[in-house]
């Protein structure tokens, strides 16, 4: 068969071929293209890989059905590389995917696989010892080996425990080399670790809770004493498993670590290497933060977990669980990406994991398969067949099932002798105290219904205490009516796909817990109970058991779809594609974030200097972090802003320093920061700029004459109307703005608050004005377009260079801030470097590093610094109640060679204060890191 057939995929040709390489693809598709034309989107960047995936597998079906004469005339050394398992060798080759462009060449497409190690805490194989160095492996049963069974697009390599204690250095090199061969590398814990990591902290304590079971109850207090060792000992195991991955990683490898028992393991990782690439999924569901909340290391976990690159959940109710935990419990920013900390951020997203559907329908035709069905269907003959498959946990609801079962029953007799629940109840961490009394419970039950409706010939319930092999299982799937999954709570439950896999034929009924996460992707097609609700359950078998032929196969199709398009090989390489597209959208972040401030550099050059500027802003910046997670019912007390006790003192001495003005600009109204600063030596700056005085004298207004306030009574309108509905927020009528703050709410809640205080905004009161609304952490603020900290500045200059009557330029600026991104034109005012843009013929002559302004609009900066009298000439005053009206209009005459600022580049510090992304120079992580920088400044005179 040619490989040109365009019905199978669109093969490369030239100008595709460019285009791909062009794009760095794929032989460089996971690095970083830095001369790439334009950074194209997330969403372009996943399609573009997903295309990838997709010409790739193509190319690969077709080159399966090359003749052997063609294939041999590839290089062999292609032919090398192995792939993952399959199901009963574990391992087959891989082939590479080559095919022929239109000129006959031969073109290699296989672009050397990702290399990808999967980190869990089981190894798809289980290891049994039959002497000093020999070992037998076999495959482990669960629904996380079944999901990564089914990836083979990676060059994969699976690190985790081999479910067995190996203290011997012969048996542990035997073992390791056993597990070689399948690709396999062992982590080696010992008995002591396994009990307090595995049998404790992960299926005692995360299991239960994370399924909703909660803590344990019985023994409480020796819970709570042991908790600490378990958590302990759940840490060091993480730490083996990052030690087994640090020897291995290779740069570039993804690292993908899985579940529960690894929560820690993407800290470890990080701190060892940052630039790892590292996902982690969770196989389970993430609780509501109020569950979460009970744990005694909830926090250490989240932190944890979010240095990873990519989080990923089966469903989108985990992921959100998850943000919410992180904001509630962590304090941190949650948004529709993931979750940010520090400019860091972690995304957060869902993958519902799939099956290898092919593997099951395949297997359907195995003769093996079919001799199972066959002695099935005689042993069955007459009746219809009822499945549950589960690992025997709590979390399966097998006695609520067979209790449903059981009510059934006795509902309608007529079906006592006709249907046969078939019940495998594989034996799960057995040296756990709680799975131990389920199993007893589980047999009473079955013994019980079996003694009440068994005749001497048939019992209704057949329970198997084991596991089926692959063949066994695909049999059972394919020959029974109707499959009934109860889990009380389960991850996304795998059982449930692969019966749809295995039912083509039959069109059997799925009846499925809405608690599974597999209700959301197979609900359409199954009947969803609430496995708590035996009534309903009882009488779903009933509608199961006689659903007409024509409805069982509309809703086995619907799912059928699902389950064959929604592969693990898809789920596997989706993540891998988000993971390797976060890393790249975080290089570009970075970009965004400033370096931290270097304050030796800023002390050596504030000491070296004469005319220094400090200009600091005051909310979060001079005040103590708003403590959003201790908050305290005192705290709401506090609405305004106070000066952090430990800057009062290097603040006075900045003061009182000759050489140093101090200019506080701030959005706070003016009585604020009278309150605050009244005795300190200064300059105040309130309302962004549009009020100013130094505290010896009066406030004044650098308000623009025509600016108008009439929008405020109506804006006020819609902010009293949220704050009466938004606990705990609070509003603030300044002159020039109102401010809606919501930082002391419950922070969901304020922010869907805010969202629709925007909607009411925008298409009310402000549609026509001339005004920004601002968006802040917590906070919405409305004001005019004129009203920002850089708009106002040149008039603060102008009046400041003048009332001090400076002699010598400014030639020190350091502008502090945790501003808005709308203030944060205050930056850029003071850039040396920007371009200038005021005309060649008023433009002083200025030493070739100094810098020049950027608009006639400073042009109170450009001063010549002998003719204050041209500031005088060009200000007028009026008064207007107790305000002193400044009018500094930009008519200044210039005079060649001299200025109020002679600022080098090297001595203008911008710094942002917790800010995570800004356009300053610098930034501080928080004020306490203002305190050391003021201190520091104050010590240098
Ligand atoms: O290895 P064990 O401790 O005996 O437990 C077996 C596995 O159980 C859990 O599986 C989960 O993963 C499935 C696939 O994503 C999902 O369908 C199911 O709902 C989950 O319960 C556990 O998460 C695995 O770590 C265990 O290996
Ligand atoms: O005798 C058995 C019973 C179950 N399984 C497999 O165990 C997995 C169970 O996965 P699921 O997601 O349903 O639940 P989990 O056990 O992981 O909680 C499925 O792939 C089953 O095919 C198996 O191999 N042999």
């Amino acid at each position: 068969m040619s490989i040109s057939s365009q019905e199978i995929c669109i093969l490369p040709n030239k100008n595709n071929l460019a285009l791909l390489q062009t794009n760095g693809m794929p032989g460089n598709l996971y690095n970083i293209c830095s001369n790439l034309p334009a950074t194209p989107t997330r969403l372009e960047r996943l399609l573009r890989d997903r295309e990838l995936r997709k010409y790739s597998k193509c190319l690969n079906d077709c080159e399966a059905e090359l003749p052997s004469s063609t294939q041999d005339c590839f290089s062999p050394d292609l032919e090398t590389s192995t792939c993952w398992f399959n199901d009963e060798e574990l391992l087959e080759p891989v082939s590479a995917s080559r095919s022929l462009n239109d000129d006959g060449e031969r073109l290699d497409f296989r672009a050397s696989k990702q290399r990808l190690l999967v980190v869990a805490n089981r190894l798809p194989v289980s290891a049994v010892r039959h002497g000093e160095d020999s070992w037998q492996l076999e495959m482990s049963v669960g629904g996380l080996v079944t999901a990564l069974l089914g990836v083979k697009e990676f060059d994969t390599r699976w690190i985790g425990w081999a479910g067995v204690n190996v203290p011997d250095e012969i048996g542990q090199k035997a073992l390791a080399k056993a597990l070689d061969e399948k690709r396999c590398i062992p982590v080696f814990l010992d008995e002591e670790v396994v009990h307090q990591y595995y049998n404790g902290y992960c299926n005692n304590i995360l299991w239960p809770l994370f399924h909703y079971i909660g803590l344990p109850q019985e023994d409480r207090l020796a819970t709570t004493r042991s908790f600490q060792s378990q958590f302990d000992a759940y840490k060091k195991a993480n730490q083996l498993f990052a030690d087994v991955v640090n020897e291995h990683y290779e740069e570039g490898d993804v690292v993908w670590c899985h579940d529960y028992h690894l929560m820690f393991l993407p800290k470890c990782l990080k701190e060892r290497n940052s630039k790892m690439k590292v996902g982690w999924f969770l196989h389970t569901p993430f609780p509501s933060s109020e569950i979460h909340r009970m744990l005694p290391s909830r926090l250490e976990l989240l932190r944890s977990v979010l240095a990873a690159d990519l989080v990923g959940f089966h469903t989108y109710d985990y992921a959100r669980h998850f943000v919410s935990a992180c904001t509630r419990i962590l304090g941190l920013e949650g948004t529709p990406e993931g979750v940010e900390d520090q400019g860091k951020l972690t995304r957060i997203a869902a993958f519902p994991v799939g099956i290898d559907s092919e593997r099951f329908i395949k297997a359907l035709e195995l003769p093996e398969v079919q001799d199972h069905m066959k002695v099935l269907k005689q042993r069955f003959a007459g009746r219809k067949v009822m499945l549950g498959v589960d690992r025997l946990d709590m979390i399966k609801g097998i006695p609520q099932k067979i209790l449903a079962f059981e009510k059934f029953l006795e509902e309608n007799p007529n079906w006592r002798n006709k249907v046969v629940l078939l019940q495998i109840a594989v034996p799960t961490r057995t040296d756990v105290p709680e799975y131990q009394k389920l199993t007893s419970q589980v047999h009473e039950i079955v013994g019980r219904i079996n003694g009440r409706f068994g005749s001497l010939t048939a019992v209704p319930i057949h329970h198997l205490d084991r596991s089926l092999d692959f063949h066994e299982l695909c049999a059972l799937y394919a020959v029974t009516d109707v499959a009934l999954v109860t889990s009380l709570r389960d991850g996304m439950n795998l059982v449930s796909y692969e019966y749809v896999a295995c039912q083509e034929s039959k069109k059997g009924v799925l009846i499925l817990s809405e608690f599974a996460g597999a209700a959301q992707s197979l609900g359409a097609g199954a009947i969803l109970v609430n496995p708590w609700n035996v009534t309903e359950v009882a009488s779903s078998i009933g509608y199961a058991l006689n659903m007409p032929a024509d409805e069982r196969e509309k809703r086995h199709h619907h799912n059928f779809k699902h389950v064959i398009s929604h592969t693990a090989q898809e789920w596997a390489a989706t993540f891998v594609s988000e993971l390797n597209v976060t890393i790249v959208e975080a290089q570009l972040r970075t970009r965004q974030i400033p370096p931290p401030l270097p304050i030796e550099v800023a002390v050596d050059r504030y000491s070296c200097s004469n005319n220094r500027l400090l200009i600091l802003g005051f909310n979060a910046t001079l005040t103590e972090p708003v403590d959003t997670l201790g908050r305290k019912d005192s705290q709401i007390n506090e609405w305004e802003p106070k000066l952090r006790p430990d800057l009062q003192e290097p603040l006075r001495k900045l003061c009182d320093d000759p050489k140093t003005t101090v200019l506080i600009l701030s959005g706070s109204a003016r009585n604020v920061l009278d309150d605050n600063f009244s005795d300190y030596n200064l300059w105040l700056a309130a309302e962004n700029g549009m009020f100013l005085r130094v505290t010896t004298g009066d406030w004044m207004t650098t308000m623009p004459e025509n600016l108008s306030m009439e929008w405020v009574d109506s804006v006020k309108n819609v902010f009293e109307y949220f704050t009466d509905r938004t606990p705990r927020s609070q509003f603030e009528v300044r002159e020039t703005s109102l401010i809606w703050n919501y930082k002391y709410s419950d922070v969901e809640f304020g922010r869907l608050q805010a969202r629709d205080l925007l909607q009411h905004l925008w298409t009310g009161p402000i549609s026509n004005a001339s005004l920004d609304v601002v968006q802040g952490r917590r906070s919405v603020e409305v004001r005019s377009v004129a009203v920002t900290k850089g708009a106002a500045i040149d008039r603060i200059l102008g009046e400041i260079v003048h009332n001090k009557g400076m002699k010598e330029p400014i030639d020190y600026v350091l502008c502090i801030g945790h501003f808005l991104t709308k203030d944060e034109d205050i930056y850029t005012f003071f850039e040396p470097e920007l371009p200038s843009e005021v005309p060649a013929s008023v433009r002083p002559q200025v030493p070739t590093q100094v810098r020049t302004s950027t608009a006639g609009s400073r042009a109170a900066l450009l001063l010549k610094r002998n003719s204050m009298s041209a500031v005088e000439q060009n200000k007028s005053y009026s008064i207007d109640g107790d305000t002193l009206h400044l009018m500094v209009t930009d008519r200044i005459s210039f005079q060649e060679g001299s200025s109020v600022l002679d600022l080098q580049a090297n001595d203008y510090f911008s710094c942002s204060v917790a800010r995570k992304r800004s356009n300053s120079r610098y930034r501080l992580q928080s004020s306490d890191e203002v305190v050391t920088l003021l201190r520091e400044l104050a010590d240098h005179r």
